[in-house]
């Protein structure tokens, strides 16, 4: 067990955000930090796994947003660090909608269902916007609603799949519309061990720096104008000038942490605000390749009267040749029910589905991978998604520090939520604001001490106290952004 030992700053969580963070923080002289991680390993949310022969990544898989005019910072990193990618070319799903006979929807019939479903995305924002409730009569449905498998389908791609963002959406408006997605033996994590090594001593690829602490999961986070006392589940207590805190937004939703004195009202009402989205991407491998293959077919959809079953398909051939894996996304109740149930009964779901679009002669897979993501208790969900209609207030009182917490990770950023870079550079931001902070202190300490020299020579026994420049609450001064542009961000990219 450690004994009780004070650092300049703990950052607790090591994810993409939480090295970021820290990052910035060594790179500014700020040296004497600790990371403490809940789990055995750092990443997060960005992890891989071997599966079928190959890596796969469980967690985030996309580089979205390259091309644009600004150049995306984790595009860059994966550049500099030689990252396997492989762009994703999703624009090509609406040719390949499968219904339960294995029929594939002609295009028009597609590109009809798209329209419908756009025209009803628009009509419900703008419904909300004026915030008139529609009167709809005793039984009646609104004329727009989804009822055929395919409109039920690109119903659930527009609105469930990935997220519901509304547009302009920054990602791609600062950093462009490709995605790219990571294809490396060394997995999407390899960027953030390469982080790692710019400030941690390293070795072999290893972390052997033990300001890096792994299995600490933290508790109890006591907090006073003086200092914070961080407790962990094994019982080691670590004492901080200032907290980073990078957990997610579904663990800060969840009682994993205790707060004391707890947090202010308006910062766990805007907390509770956010949604978490669920997201899962099921493995399968099979003996051999039954699917049509070339870059044209790697996205497909099944077309299900219930919406959101097994409906987004990939096939990874494009990433791996002769890895004969698919991928089947689901999303939020879904994702909660397939977690909850057995890969025996996952697995005769999703043979079901693939029987029903290829044929019953097909192999049934020979391993399936089913990550979960909501039962996790250090995650508690995939990502944040801030209502469509929401406005700064939310992010800006999530991302607000309380007394010397300061908080970040992807659901901290005002632009980029949801994504790996929105996580990077929510740490930078994080950092920057900490060191102003402490700067902010050490110059109100120097005129302190100066105007309290005189008194201290004359009487030689005064102890000083640290003067205290953080308030109880404080937030930052976080600058506004549009969140909001009235206009329905469309997945253009998927259909
Ligand atoms: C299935 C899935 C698919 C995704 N796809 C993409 C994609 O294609 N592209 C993209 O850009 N983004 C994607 N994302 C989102 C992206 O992964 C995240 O936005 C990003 O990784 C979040 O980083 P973070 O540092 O904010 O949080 P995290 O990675 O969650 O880091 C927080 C860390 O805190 C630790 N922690 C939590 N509680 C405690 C505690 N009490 N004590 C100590 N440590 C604690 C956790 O273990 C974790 O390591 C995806 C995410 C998921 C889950």
């Amino acid at each position: 067990m450690d004994s009780t030992s004070r650092s300049a700053v703990i950052i607790i969580g090591a994810g993409v955000s939480g090295i970021s963070a820290a990052k910035v923080l060594a790179e500014n002289g700020c040296a004497d930090l600790l990371i403490l991680e809940a789990s055995d390993r750092i990443g997060g949310r960005i992890r891989k796994e071997s599966f079928g022969g190959v890596s796969v990544e469980l967690g985030a898989g996309w580089i979205a947003g390259v091309g644009g005019k600004a150049s995306n910072p984790v595009w860059e990193i994966a550049s500099k660090f030689g990252l396997r990618t492989c762009f994703s070319d999703y624009s090509n799903a609406r040719n390949n909608i499968y219904d339960r006979s294995g029929k594939i929807f002609p295009s028009g019939i597609a590109a009809d269902s798209y329209k419908k479903a756009v025209d009803s995305a628009i009509q419900r924002l703008r419904d909300l916007e004026s915030n008139c409730a529609v009167d709809i009569p005793n039984g009646a449905e609104l004329p727009l609603t989804p009822k055929t498998p395919i409109e039920l389908a690109i119903d659930f791609i527009l609105h469930d799949f990935e997220m519901a963002e509304v547009e302009p959406i920054s990602t791609y408006v600062d950093f462009g519309e490709r995605e790219f997605l990571v294809a490396d033996e060394r997995g999407y994590e390899y960027l953030l061990y390469k982080m790692a090594e710019d400030f941690l001593f390293t070795s072999e690829g290893k972390i052997l720096d033990n300001r890096l602490k792994l299995n600490k999961v933290v508790r109890e986070l006591q907090h006073s104008r003086n200092g914070i006392t961080v407790k962990t589940e094994d019982g080691c207590v670590y004492e901080a000038n200032y907290v980073i805190l990078s957990a997610s937004i579904g663990v800060l939703q969840s009682d994993l942490i205790c707060f004391r004195p707890p947090l202010p009202r308006w910062k766990t009402e805007a907390i509770e605000k956010c949604d978490v989205m669920v997201y899962t991407k099921i493995f399968l491998k099979f003996p051999y390749k039954f699917w049509p293959c070339g870059p044209d077919k790697e996205f497909f959809i099944y077309a299900h009267e219930r919406r959101g079953y097994y409906t987004f398909w990939q096939h990874m051939e494009t990433a791996y040749p002769g890895s004969n894996i698919l991928v089947v996304t689901i999303t939020n109740g879904e994702s909660k029910r397939v977690e909850a149930q057995s890969e025996a009964e996952t697995l005769k779901e999703v043979m079901s589905v693939l029987r029903d679009m290829f044929g019953p002669e097909i192999p049934t897979a020979t391993d399936i991978l089913v990550p979960r993501w909501w039962n996790n208790r250090f995650q508690r969900g995939s990502y944040s998604n801030y209502p469509i209609i929401s406005n700064n207030q939310v992010v800006n009182d999530i991302k607000a520090p309380v007394g010397r917490i300061f908080f970040t990770g992807e659901h901290t950023s005002e632009r980029f939520n949801g994504y790996v870079h929105g996580g990077y550079l929510a740490g930078i931001d994080t950092s920057k604001a900490l060191l102003d902070e402490m700067r902010k202190h050490e110059r109100k300490n120097e005129n302190t001490s100066f105007l309290l020299e005189p008194l201290l020579a004359l009487t030689g026994s005064l102890t000083l106290t640290q003067p205290d420049t953080v308030s109880g609450v404080q937030k930052c001064d976080v600058p506004t952004q549009l969140y909001l542009s009235g206009k329905l961000g469309i997945p253009e990219a998927i259909l």
